[in-house]
C-alpha cells in the first residue's frame, strides 16, 4: 500500500508547479502590457507605494540612522505634488520621470535643489534618449540620468540589454555625467551596464534574493570601478585639468 504521506507530496508537487505556472504567466502577461505602454497609468503602478505615508515614514526613519545618500526614484505622474514630503523625510535625491514632466520639469529641478536635494532624471525604455538632453544642458541641470533597464513597474523582470545604446551616447556626449540604470541588475548583466558607461547600479533581486548580499554588492561595485578606471584615457581628452571621476551621490 502506498504510504499517506508520498499520496500527498504526490499531491503537493502538480499544485506547486501549477501555481508557479500561473504565477510566471501572470508575469509574463504583466509584463507584455507594460511593454505595450497600453495605460500609462498602470505603467507608473509604482505610484500609490512611491507616494504613501509609509514610504514617507521609511525614508524619514532610514535618513535618521543611516549616513547613506538616499536615493528615491519617484514613478508618478504629479511629482511636483511630492518634493516637498520627500525633502522634508531626509531623501537625498530625487528622481522623476521626464513622461510625467515634460512641460514643468524647470519648476520641478528648481524646487528639488530648494528643498536640498540632488535631482535627476528617469527615462522609461521606450523615450528617447535625446528627451533628457535639455535637462542635461540647462542652467539649472539635473545631476542624474536614470536609464529604465525595464518597465517600471516591480522587481525581478528581465534587462532589456537593448536600453544600452543610451547609457553609450550619454556616456559619450557628458563624460562626467551620474547615469544610473535600474531593472534586471546583478552579475549576469552588470558588464553590459558598467561597460556602456552607468555608473550608478540600483539592483533589488539580485542583492536581496541572494545568500550572500554583500559579495554580490561589491562585485558590482567592482565592475563600474573596473569600467571608470578603462574609461580614463577618454575622460581626460575631455577634462585634461580635472581628471577626478564621479562617485553618484556627489561628493
Ligand atoms: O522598481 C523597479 C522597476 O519598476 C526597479 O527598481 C526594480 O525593483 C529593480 O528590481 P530588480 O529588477 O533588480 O529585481
Amino acid at each position: 500500500m502506498v504510504d499517506p504521506w508520498w499520496s500527498l507530496l504526490g499531491a503537493a508537487i502538480p499544485a506547486v508547479i501549477m501555481g508557479q505556472a500561473l504565477l510566471m504567466k501572470k508575469r509574463r502577461a504583466d509584463e507584455q502590457r507594460l511593454r505595450a505602454g497600453e495605460d500609462e497609468k498602470k505603467a507608473l503602478m509604482c505610484e500609490r507605494v512611491c507616494t504613501s505615508k509609509r514610504m514617507l515614514k521609511k525614508v524619514g526613519a532610514l535618513s535618521k540612522t543611516l549616513l547613506a545618500y538616499l536615493d528615491c526614484h519617484l514613478m508618478v505622474t504629479n511629482p511636483l505634488d511630492y518634493v516637498e514630503p520627500m525633502g522634508k523625510a531626509g531623501a537625498s535625491g530625487f528622481t522623476f520621470h521626464i513622461e510625467a514632466s515634460k512641460d514643468n520639469w524647470h519648476e520641478l529641478v528648481q524646487k528639488i535643489k530648494s528643498k536640498g536635494m540632488s535631482p535627476g532624471v528617469a527615462l522609461k525604455p521606450g523615450t528617447p534618449i535625446e528627451e533628457v538632453f535639455p535637462l542635461v544642458e540647462a542652467d539649472n541641470p539635473v545631476d542624474m540620468v536614470l536609464v529604465m533597464t525595464v518597465e517600471p513597474g516591480f522587481g525581478g523582470q528581465k534587462f532589456m540589454a537593448d536600453t544600452m545604446d543610451k547609457v553609450r551616447t550619454l556616456r559619450k556626449k557628458y563624460p562626467s555625467l551620474d547615469i544610473e540604470v535600474d531593472g534586471g541588475l546583478g552579475p549576469s548583466t552588470i558588464a553590459m551596464a558598467a561597460s556602456a558607461g552607468a555608473n550608478c547600479i540600483v539592483a533589488g533581486s539580485s542583492v536581496f534574493g541572494a545568500a550572500e548580499p554583500a559579495k554580490v554588492i561589491s562585485l558590482l561595485k567592482n565592475s563600474v570601478e573596473e569600467a571608470q578606471f578603462l574609461r580614463i584615457p577618454q575622460f581626460l581628452m575631455y577634462y585634461p585639468k580635472s581628471p577626478q571621476l564621479d562617485s553618484c551621490g556627489g561628493e
